[in-house]
C-alpha cells in the first residue's frame, strides 16, 4: 500500500468530516481532543469504495488466509458487505443481541467448527470491541487470527489483541494521520503535539500477569515486540525493516564502530567482522587515504555480510548546507552510506535538507537525543523536542542516538554508542555502560561498540563477545516483555 493512497484518504477523511478535532468522549467515558467518525463513511460511496478497496488490498498484502470476513457492527458491516460482494468471500453477520425466535443465532451465515474468520473493523482504541465479536465468534466454534482496522488510534488496541492472539493490522495509524493533516496544514503542530502527547499518555493497555492481576509497572510500559515483529509494522521506515530483518537474522544487534584511520584496515574489519554485525559505523573524515574506490568496495562488503553503512556524520548546519556536505564534497557520503546522523540543534530545516538528498536514494537519518559523553547538553526538555521533530518527520526518521529508549513507538530504533563489557571511562569523558544496561535496563536496540573491539587483541573473538551479550539480554527482555 503506498503512502500516495493513504495520504490523500486522510485528507477525503477530513474533508467528510470524519476527524474531528475537539473535546469528545470516547465508549470507553475517556475525553479525548480527536474523534474519529467513521459513519458518515455510508453519505460517500466513492470514499466508501475507496476504503473497502484498501482493506482488501492489505488482506491480499498480507496474505491472509481465512474462510470468512465478519465485520464489527455496526460501522464495518458495509465495509464487510462491499469486500465480501466485490471479491466473493464468504461473509458473516455478528448479532448484537440475538432474535428471541426463529433459530435464535448471534452468527448468521454458514461455517463449519473449525473454520476462520477474518474480522474487519472501523477504529480501533482499545481493541475491545474486536474482542467481543471474536469471543462470540469462538462460541460458535470459529478461529480468530487477525483483524484489518482502518483507523488506530495507537492507544494499545495493537498489544491488547496480540496479547489475546489475534494480529491487528492498521491500515491508517493515528501518527501518520496527524502528520499527513500537518503537511496538508490542515492542522498546526500545536494540535499536532497535544493529540500526540494525549494518545501516548493515554494507552489503555496493560498486561496481565499470569495470576490474573495487573504487570507491575516496569513490566507495564509496554509490550515488547521482537525486531522481526517490527520490521513488519505499518508506519516502519523501510530501512528500518531492512535492519530489523538483518538483527533478528544475524541474531546481531551490533554495530561496530570502524574507528581507524586507514582505508585497509577498515576494509578489513568490514571482511572479517562482518558476519558479526548489523551495521558498520565510519567516521569517514578520519580516513588518511579515503578515494571513491574505498566506499566502494566497502558497499560490496555490506552487501556480501549483509550489513548496513553508518556515516557517524552528525550534520548540524542549515538545511542548504547540510544538502551539499550530504551529497557532495570529496566523500559524496549519500552515494555509498544507507544511514547517516544529525543534531537537531538547527532545527527542523537540517532533516529538510538532509531529506531532499537521502529519500529519494531510500536513505535513513537518526536524530542525536543523547550523548554518551560526560556533560552532554542533550537533556530533558532537549531530548524531548528531538523526539518531536522525528514524529514529525517518520519518512526520513529511522530513530536515535541515544543512551537509554525515549519512546515506546515501535517503529523507532534506538543506538547506543558508549558501550563497553565493563562499565566505566575514557580520560576525554566517554562514559561506558554494558550491553546489557544498555539492551536489557534501558530498552535501547542497537549497542555501538568502538574501543571494545578494536583494541582488542582478537577483534573478532571480541565481536563475538559483544554480539552475544547483545543478543541475549534481548531475548530476555523480549521473553520477560512479550511476543
Ligand atoms: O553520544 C555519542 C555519539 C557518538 N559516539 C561515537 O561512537 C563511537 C564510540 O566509540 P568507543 O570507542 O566505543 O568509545 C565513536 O565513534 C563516537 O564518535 C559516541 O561515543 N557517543
Amino acid at each position: 500500500m503506498d503512502n500516495v493512497s493513504i495520504d490523500s484518504l486522510v485528507l477525503k477523511l477530513h474533508d467528510v468530516n470524519a476527524v474531528k478535532f475537539g473535546e469528545y468522549q470516547l465508549k470507553s467515558g475517556m475525553l479525548t481532543p480527536i474523534y474519529i467518525d467513521l459513519r458518515v463513511l455510508v453519505s460517500h460511496p466513492a470514499l466508501m469504495n475507496q476504503v473497502s478497496s484498501l482493506i482488501y488490498q492489505r488482506v491480499q498484502d498480507e496474505g491472509l488466509q481465512f474462510d470468512s470476513v465478519c465485520g464489527v457492527p455496526y460501522t464495518a458491516l458495509p465495509l464487510a458487505t462491499i469486500i465480501c460482494s466485490r471479491n466473493e468471500l464468504p461473509m458473516l453477520i455478528r448479532r448484537k443481541e440475538a432474535k428471541d425466535y426463529g433459530t435464535k443465532r448471534l452468527v448468521e451465515g454458514s461455517f463449519r467448527q473449525g473454520d476462520t474468520c477474518l474480522i474487519i473493523e472501523d477504529t480501533v482504541t482499545s481493541g475491545s470491541s474486536i474482542l467481543e465479536t471474536a469471543e462470540v465468534l469462538y462460541k460458535e466454534g470459529l478461529k480468530v487470527t487477525d483483524a484489518i482496522v482502518l483507523m488506530d488510534r495507537e492507544q494499545g488496541g495493537v498489544e491488547m489483541l496480540a496479547s489475546r492472539g489475534i494480529k491487528l493490522h492498521p491500515i491508517i495509524s493515528m501518527f501518520t494521520l496527524l502528520n499527513v493533516l500537518m503537511k496538508a496544514e490542515r492542522i498546526d503542530a500545536q494540535t499536532a503535539q497535544s493529540v500526540r502527547k494525549f494518545i501516548l499518555d493515554n494507552n489503555t493497555f496493560s498486561p496481565k500477569e499470569e495470576n490474573g492481576n495487573e504487570a507491575p509497572a516496569t513490566k507495564r510500559t509496554c509490550v515488547e515486540l521482537s525486531y522481526g515483529a517490527r520490521a513488519k509494522l505499518q508506519n516502519v521506515h523501510p530501512l528500518t525493516s531492512k535492519l530489523l530483518n538483518i538483527m533478528e537474522e544475524k541474531q546481531s544487534n551490533l554495530c561496530v564502530s570502524a574507528d581507524v584511520t586507514s582505508s585497509q584496515e577498515l576494509l578489513q574489519l568490514a571482511e572479517s567482522l562482518g558476519p558479526k554485525i548489523c551495521m558498520l559505523k565510519t567516521h569517514v573524515d578520519i580516513l588518511k587515504d579515503y578515494t571513491a574506490a574505498f566506499s566502494q568496495e566497502l558497499q560490496g562488503l555490506a552487501e556480501k555480510h549483509n550489513f548496513l553503512i553508518f556515516e557517524d556524520r552528525k550534520f548540524a548546519d542549515i538545511g542548504n548546507t547540510v544538502k551539499h556536505q550530504y551529497e557532495g564534497g570529496l566523500y559524496r557520503i549519500s552515494s555509498w552510506s544507507h544511514i547517516v546522523n544529525a543534531h537537531a540543534v538547527p532545527g527542523p530545516g537540517v532533516l529538510k535538507g538532509l531529506s531532499a538528498v537521502g529519500k529519494p536514494l531510500g536513505r535513513g537519518c537518526l536524530l542525536i537525543a543523547q550523548m554518551s559523553s560526560q556533560g552532554s547538553l542533550a537533556t530533558g526538555e532537549y531530548t524531548k523536542a528531538v523526539l518531536q521533530m522525528a514524529e514529525e518527520h517518520p519518512d526520513f526518521v529511522m530513530g536515535f542516538i541515544c543512551g537509554s529508549k525515549i519512546t515506546k513507538r515501535p517503529e523507532f530504533l534506538h543506538m547506543t554508542p558508549g558501550v563497553q563489557l565493563q562499565a566505566g571511562g575514557d580520560p576525554l569523558g566517554q562514559q561506558y555502560s554494558t550491553p546489557e544496561e544498555v539492551i536489557y535496563n534501558k530498552g535501547s536496540d542497537v549497542i555501538i561498540v568502538g574501543r571494545g573491539v578494536l583494541e582488542a587483541s582478537d577483534r573478532l573473538e571480541a565481536a563475538e563477545s559483544y554480539r552475544k551479550s547483545g543478543w541475549d539480554a534481548y531475548a530476555k527482555r523480549v521473553a520477560q516483555g512479550g511476543q
